[in-house]
């Protein structure tokens, strides 16, 4: 049977030192492929009671798991058929600090799933295929190259709808250890940006890939995706206008991803690559022959119910729509991935009593799924109105944004056309001969046409100002909604 194209795992991580300390509870139980989550909930007369929510996945993988056992039984597949020329790209999403970076790309003590396939690679490969890394990162929409200095770079798409990310540095590297100096140093890069340019990781989208090639033709791909935060795309209540504006794009990129995804099972014709930055640079992992891992990583800690809930929705959500034939496709490797028992993780991990196929219902409240496909955290109807309308506003002020910039540059080189008029206009008067009132004239053309130009660009500036105020109101009146609501649970 044919591979799945997407395999959709969750992986919990284990309470920390400090919450332990502090005497947090873990609320998520993996059994087998189905997580457990138990939210402590109090009713409106204060009775305590547990709302219990179940999801089903190709695999749940608990907190004894380490990442060379998860490596083996799900990445390590994908590893050969990349050889064989399958485009792989294994991206993990969850909320900051659930373990996206310590799955993909580890810690000082614990390897990630890219060196764990560096490793296999090197060992894999046949000489007459070459080994070549990119490691860049998208923060606020913009590309940069985290192997060359954090250059900013600039995705394009070609004639034939390909698309480039002109100037991207492509490592070559010819034994493990150079592949590993070298992703160090993009870590690196990242990590310096954190503290200099008041940079969040959780905020940025980082990408590594791994290119195979063969007499210079590219031959098979491996992408690392560490995604934001997933809790960044829901910063409507923040302060600071620019953390809400790169939370609307966190959240708008995350929503594409979900959306190219489904697409990809699907075999859709169209996929949505263009609506995010983050998916028209995955374009190409996306198309022909290719194979998705997603890792949904979340914590156990009960204070983090509800972001957990949200990673745990949005993976549901990915594998929910999966065609008949992946599904049968997904089981099967599901059964054959089944991991050796001298891992120390539980021993149903693929093959334990068939769960539930959906999640069960909340019992609180309920989302439809049109709710669910346009935010990823899910509030009350009336809130969801107002963030429906601030997301539209935001996305209609990073337009203004753009247009206002390049307005700008036009305004410039225009201005500069007419001060070399204003230039020759003053010196034709210095000529002796020149008449006053052509001067006169002339200068009041060249006047009038600059006056133009600032009203132009001043009312341009006028309008999108006040949709930074919209904005700011917009944003208040969510604050207050979201407070309120608080207020009442
Ligand atoms: N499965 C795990 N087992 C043990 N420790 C873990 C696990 N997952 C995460 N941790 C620990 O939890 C902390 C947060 O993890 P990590 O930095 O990977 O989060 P993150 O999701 O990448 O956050 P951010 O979005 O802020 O980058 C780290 O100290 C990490 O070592």
């Amino acid at each position: 049977m044919e591979a799945p194209k997407i395999i959709v795992a969750v992986r919990k991580r284990p309470l920390s030192k400090k919450e332990v300390k502090e005497g947090q509870k873990d609320i998520v139980e993996v059994q087998g492929n189905t997580v457990i989550l138990r939210e402590p909930r109090v009713k409106v007369d204060l009775t305590r009671f547990m709302e219990e929510f179940t999801f089903n996945f190709d695999a749940a993988i608990d907190q004894f798991c380490s990442n060379e056992e998860l490596y083996k039984s799900l990445v390590q597949p994908m590893v050969q058929a990349a050889i064989n020329g399958t485009k792989i790209t294994c991206f993990a999403y969850g909320q900051t600090g659930s373990g996206k970076t310590y799955t993909m790309l580890g810690d000082q003590n614990v390897v990630g799933i890219y060196t764990l396939a560096a490793f296999d690679l090197f060992q894999m490969v046949p000489n007459s295929i070459s080994i070549s890394v990119s490691f860049y990162e998208i923060y606020c929409s913009k590309l940069f190259d985290l192997l060359n200095d954090r250059q900013q770079l600039v995705a394009r798409e070609d004639a034939k709808g390909q698309v480039i990310i002109a100037g991207l540095s492509e490592c070559k590297v010819n034994h493990v250890q150079e592949f590993l100096k070298t992703v160090d140093m993009g870590i690196k890069s990242r990590v310096t940006a954190q503290n200099s340019v008041n940079q969040d990781s959780s905020r940025s989208h980082a990408i590594l890939q791994i290119n195979l090639r063969q007499s210079n033709k590219m031959i098979g791909k491996l992408s690392f995706i560490d995604l934001a935060g997933s809790e960044r795309g829901a910063d409507v209540v923040e302060h600071h206008r620019q953390t809400r504006i790169d939370g609307a794009e966190i959240n708008k990129s995350l929503l594409a991803l979900k959306e190219c995804i489904r697409a990809l099972d699907l075999n859709k014709n169209h996929t949505p690559f263009r609506g995010s930055k983050l998916t028209q640079v995955l374009k190409d992992s996306f198309t022909g022959n290719c194979r998705t891992l997603m890792i949904g990583t979340i914590s156990s800690c009960h204070k983090d119910a509800e972001h957990s809930l949200n990673t745990l929705r949005y993976a549901d959500r990915v594998k929910e729509l999966r065609t008949p034939q992946s599904s049968n496709a997904a089981d099967q490797l599901a059964r054959e991935l089944m991991l050796p028992r001298q891992y120390n993780l539980n021993n149903q991990f693929f093959d334990g009593p068939s769960a539930p196929r959906s999640i069960s219902p909340p019992k609180l409240f309920e989302l439809d799924e049109k709710e669910e496909d346009e935010i990823i955290y899910h509030e009350p109807n009336k809130n969801l109105n107002l963030k429906d309308k601030h997301e539209e506003l935001i996305q209609k002020i990073l337009k203004e944004e753009r247009a206002l910039k390049t307005a700008h540059r036009d305004h410039i080189d225009d201005l500069v056309d007419l001060t070399k008029e204003d230039m020759k206009l003053l010196q034709m008067y210095n000529q002796p001969n020149s008449i006053v009132e052509d001067y006169v004239d002339e200068l009041d053309r060249v006047l009038s046409l600059k006056i133009g130009l600032i009203k132009k660009l001043k009312s341009r500036l006028q309008q999108f100002k006040q949709h930074l105020m919209d904005e700011q109101d917009l944003s208040l009146q969510c604050q207050t909604h979201f407070y309120q609501k608080q207020h009442q649970n």
